[in-house]
């Protein structure tokens, strides 16, 4: 190890082993505190001026980015360029500078905020601009504090990324060919974010201690996503030479456990895109479509139309199969401006999921709506269901609303314990149930899912959470309604057995993960997954609950035998 060599310990959150020189990913931009003003010593002129140099470069910035693009993209940078010289918007920052006294990067907040605020008054794609000023407005607040412009820097060659935090909106966007490796200095191993890594295909660590003091653009880093570890310029000879991870069972595209019981392997997408890919791999239909990227980043909800279109191209992808497509999971890591209240101090428990359709019930039924056009005449088998349900009223009302669109086989995940517990009573009219072991975990074990701090806690081996699992597929069972499971936990080649043992019906993975969950599921039949079910069920820890498991079934390569 080299003098400056640091390896820095995190949590793996995606396996794989790569190098790469690091791309810093800038804070994002705060609002600078209201009412503080150029102190009376100070050169008012010269700091309304300030503005307009801010002003100029930020501009002749987002020029250099529209030369490098074409089509919309080149478009929509010249138009955000544009934004940047707006002289409303200019003059009006300066006049707060020069008559209020208030420093250069609070008027040009303030001014950018009315600016933005007569946008949204005149809805429709007038809206939309209001978030190009918000862009414009931290990049100008940027510079003016002497900050690095925020969102993902230009760059012209494979980087690993490193943030202090990455919004779900944000990593949305990466683009897989440039992206080797994702590291962040929170966020916890069922992310969002780590979700994302995943289903990239690129290895992440996150909850990195240090991260941001040690590591420099352009540092090479080793990102180790089993171990998860992170090795800050590396000797020479210590980066692998493989970028790529060892190549996964391939999936022949039916899940059957080892006596040939038919197990439905599904896959979890967000996109069209990730729809094709997941139909690519052979994927027996989709098991949660969470339609949140047609929302994020947005400052108005999509319309009608708009959404039918994105919810066709899923559907069509899968003709002929099932797709349980998932209603809006707003809130919590997910925050979209024009439906979350952004003063929550504890945002998981607050108004997330189904719960913003009591204040927005408009938006509810418009997405209802428009999966209800979409399925027409898709071929495929659509299935509906409600994120974040605690109670059954909330499940009953979520069928009727279905019911009124004509969207029959409605459901509901179970995520919060409350809703497992009451399971019996929420299938007697939701056609069937998916456990959400992400947040299920989160709420059974009080331990936030987005930090690294408490993730040993946030383990699906966890012998509460298995028993609510088995509640609510006991509760699927005796009503015969079908109770699958889509949170990350079905991915444990192990725990896949384990939670077909109690009584799930079908798995739904990330597409890339299909191959060895199914070949993890075809070492042991159905009756070893039930011991190994009942085995872990009886267990007093995680960590014996995954060891008496594994016991209980014969070893396939897949199993994590490490903790
Ligand atoms: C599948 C789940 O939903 P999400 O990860 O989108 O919250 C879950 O909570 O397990
Ligand atoms: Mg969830």
């Amino acid at each position: 190890m080299s003098a400056t060599t640091t390896v820095l310990p995190g949590l793996p959150a995606s396996p794989g082993r790569t190098s790469g020189p690091a791309l810093r990913l800038p804070d994002p931009v705060l609002e600078p505190p209201a009412g503080v003003r150029v102190p009376p010593s100070g050169d008012v002129a010269a700091a309304a001026a300030r503005i307009a140099d801010s002003s100029h470069r930020v501009r002749a910035a987002l020029e250099a980015d529209a030369a490098r693009v074409e089509g919309d993209a080149r478009e929509i940078l010249q138009a955000t360029a544009a934004i940047a010289a707006d002289p409303a918007l200019l003059d009006d920052a300066r006049r707060r500078v020069l008559e209020e006294h208030l420093v250069p990067e609070r008027a040009v907040w303030e001014a950018a905020a009315e600016v933005a605020a007569m946008f949204e008054a005149l809805g429709g794609v007038f809206a939309e601009r209001s978030h190009d000023v918000v862009d414009v407005r931290n990049r100008i607040v940027a510079d003016l504090t002497g900050r690095p412009a925020p969102g993902l820097p230009a760059c012209d060659h494979a980087y690993v990324l490193v943030a202090g935090d990455l919004a779900p909106a944000l990593a949305a966007t990466l683009d897989r060919a440039r992206v080797r490796a994702i590291v962040t200095a929170t966020g916890g191993p069922t992310s969002h974010t780590a979700i994302i890594a995943r289903s990239l295909g690129v290895p992440a660590v996150v909850s990195v201690d240090g991260l941001v003091a040690a590591v420099h653009d352009g540092d090479v880093l080793v990102v180790d996503g089993d171990a998860g570890t992170v090795t800050v310029r590396p000797e020479a000879g210590d980066e692998p030479a493989d970028l790529a991870p060892a190549g996964a069972p391939v999936f022949a595209g039916r899940g059957l456990t080892a006596d040939g019981v038919h197990v439905p392997l599904l896959a979890n997408v967000g996109t069209p895109a990730e729809a094709l890919a997941a139909a690519a791999a052979g994927a027996e239909g989709i098991g949660l479509y969470r339609t949140e990227s047609s929302f994020l980043g947005r400052t108005l909800a999509p319309s009608v139309e708009e959404q039918v279109a994105t919810y066709r191209a899923v559907l069509e992808a899968f003709a002929g199969r099932t797709v349980v497509v998932r209603t809006l999971d707003a809130g919590a890591q997910q925050r979209l401006p024009f439906l979350v209240d952004h003063g929550e101090d504890n945002p998981a428990l607050g108004v997330r999921g189904l719960r913003t359709s009591a204040a927005h019930p408009d938006l509810l039924e418009d997405q209802l709506r428009a999966v209800a056009r979409a399925a027409d005449g898709s071929g495929a088998d659509v299935w509906v269901m409600a994120p974040m349900v605690a109670t059954v009223e909330e499940s009953d009302r979520f069928v009727a609303l279905c019911a009124a669109q004509g969207l029959t086989t409605a459901g509901v995940m179970v995520e919060v314990p409350s809703a497992a517990l009451v399971a019996g009573p929420i299938l007697e009219r939701a056609a069937f149930a998916s456990v959400g072991t992400n947040d299920l975990t989160q709420y059974t074990m009080a331990a936030d899912r987005s930090l690294g701090t408490v993730a040993t806690l946030h383990d699906p081996w966890q012998p509460a959470v298995l028993q609510l699992v088995a509640l609510t597929c006991a509760a699927g069972t005796a009503r015969g309604r079908p109770v699958g499971v889509s949170g990350e936990a079905a991915v444990d080649p192990a725990l896949a057995c384990v939670l077909v043992g109690l009584g799930a019906a079908h798995l739904s993975v990330r597409p890339n993960a299909l191959g060895p969950v199914a070949a993890g599921l075809a070492r042991a039949t159905l009756e070893q997954c039930r011991a190994a079910a009942a085995a872990a069920l009886a267990a007093p820890t995680a960590e014996r609950a995954r060891l008496a498991a594994l016991a209980a079934l014969p070893p396939a390569e897949t199993d994590v035998v490490a903790a």
